[in-house]
């Protein structure tokens, strides 16, 4: 079997191994189609491990590449496996892994950043231009059985962590980043903007910090329900279209008390829309923090710049990770943080069309659908 220098290069017909093992796959494709595909299997080179995907959750991400083919220069060019939210167990070890043994169960940190420019080297890894992110074309991604990744980038995960919870490690990871960005603390009053999945997780992340009182907004009153039922202490407010941001604002400050002191300190933004981004500047606390980790598709050109400037507001952004699936491993394995509910929905590797399809219909409810194999895969 051939050896492959770098196991994260962009796919190449005649750099993958042949095997008799069924691989499917799912791929995207640059003219918007979705489709099961037969994969083959790559051979593990230095430093990699081929693993057996256990499990891949579904970001609003796939989605879009997969209904516009693109998240701002992220552009899907041609087929691509997606998927990036994974763990999995080592199957084989290429030449010189010393960290990790056949049967170790493992989760993916999907970004192999280049590790020589000076972002890297500052250790801001996560900002690293040549980042090879799995399920971003031209790298393929985690929704097929087989996979190689760097040891590297792979966490072990005890055994009271399941593979489904261990695939949340990679939104967590948004989140934790958020948390540590946005800084909230013991009881100090937090608003959480979205209640998609990464807000969920943000609200989860708060109450575990102490944060108090916490409100949570949204639009859609099921998610509101979710996250009630999710996390009781939660205050939720539905923010109302026949409202301005400010307006929504000066009702979401009722629900911490009148004074300025009692407005939220800090602002976890995780809806990436414009109209929410206003709101939070509105309603943080003079001298407070917004974090804005939604990303979305609206320009910004409302952010009151002038209020955020006169009421120093500390508006802060972040970008994926960086270092963090040490600490989510330990939320999830000291029972900092329960996620497991989040996972709505589970449809087998076969299936994953199903899968991507209830995940773009907001109507059923769905909050993180899931993508788990079960097969015993041998090598
Ligand atoms: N910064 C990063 O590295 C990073 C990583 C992952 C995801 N994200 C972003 O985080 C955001 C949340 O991700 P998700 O998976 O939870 O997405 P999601 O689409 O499932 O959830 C977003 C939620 O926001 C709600 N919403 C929409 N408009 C709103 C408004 N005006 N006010 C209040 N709520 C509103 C929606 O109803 C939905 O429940 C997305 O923008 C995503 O792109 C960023
Ligand atoms: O959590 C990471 C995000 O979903 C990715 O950055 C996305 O933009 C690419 O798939």
């Amino acid at each position: 079997m051939a050896t492959l220098p770098d196991a994260t290069k962009p796919v190449n017909a005649t750099e993958h191994v042949q095997t008799s093992h069924p691989n499917p796959s799912l791929q995207v494709t640059a003219d918007h189609q979705i489709k099961m595909v037969e994969a083959p299997v790559q051979e593990p080179g230095p430093g990699d491990v081929l693993l057996h995907i256990k499990a891949t959750g579904v970001c609003g991400s796939d989605i879009h590449f997969w209904k516009t083919g693109r998240i701002g220069s992220l552009v899907v060019e041609g087929d691509c496996i997606l998927g990036h939210e994974a763990a999995g167990v080592v199957l084989k070890c290429g030449e010189g892994v010393t960290t990790l043994r056949v049967g170790d169960r493992v989760a993916v940190e999907p970004g192999v950043p280049c590790e020589r420019c000076f972002l890297c080297r500052e250790g801001r890894y996560n900002l690293c231009d040549d980042v090879k992110f799995a399920g971003v074309y031209p790298y393929h991604g985690t929704l097929q059985r087989y996979k190689v990744h760097p040891a590297k980038w792979l966490y072990k995960i005890p055994e009271n962590v399941s593979f489904a919870e261990a695939a949340l490690l990679e939104p967590l990871s948004v989140v934790l980043h958020g948390v540590k960005t946005g800084g909230l603390s013991l009881g100090r009053p937090a608003l959480i903007c979205g209640a998609g999945p990464i807000g969920l997780i943000a609200l989860a992340a708060a109450r575990a910090s102490g944060a108090h009182p916490i409100v949570i907004t949204d639009l859609e009153p099921k998610r509101l329900a979710f996250a009630k039922d999710f996390v009781p202490e939660c205050v939720t407010y539905q923010v109302d279209r026949q409202l301005s941001s400010e307006e929504n604002a000066r009702e979401v400050r009722k629900l911490y008390g009148e004074g300025e002191y009692e407005a939220p300190q800090t602002v976890l933004e995780c809806t990436g829309v414009e109209s929410s981004v206003v709101l939070a500047a509105f309603a943080v606390r003079r001298g407070g923090v917004v974090c804005v980790i939604g990303v979305g598709r609206d320009i910004m050109n409302n952010v009151p710049f002038m209020h955020v400037s006169l009421a120093e507001i500390d508006l802060r952004f972040i970008n994926r990770y960086r270092d963090t699936w040490p600490a989510g491993i330990a939320c999830l394995s000291g029972g900092i943080l329960d996620l497991k509910k989040l996972v709505t929905h589970e449809f087998p590797l076969e299936k994953a069309l199903d899968a991507l399809n209830v995940c773009s219909d907001l109507s059923n409810g769905s909050i993180k659908v899931q993508i788990v194999d079960d097969v015993d895969a041998q090598i």
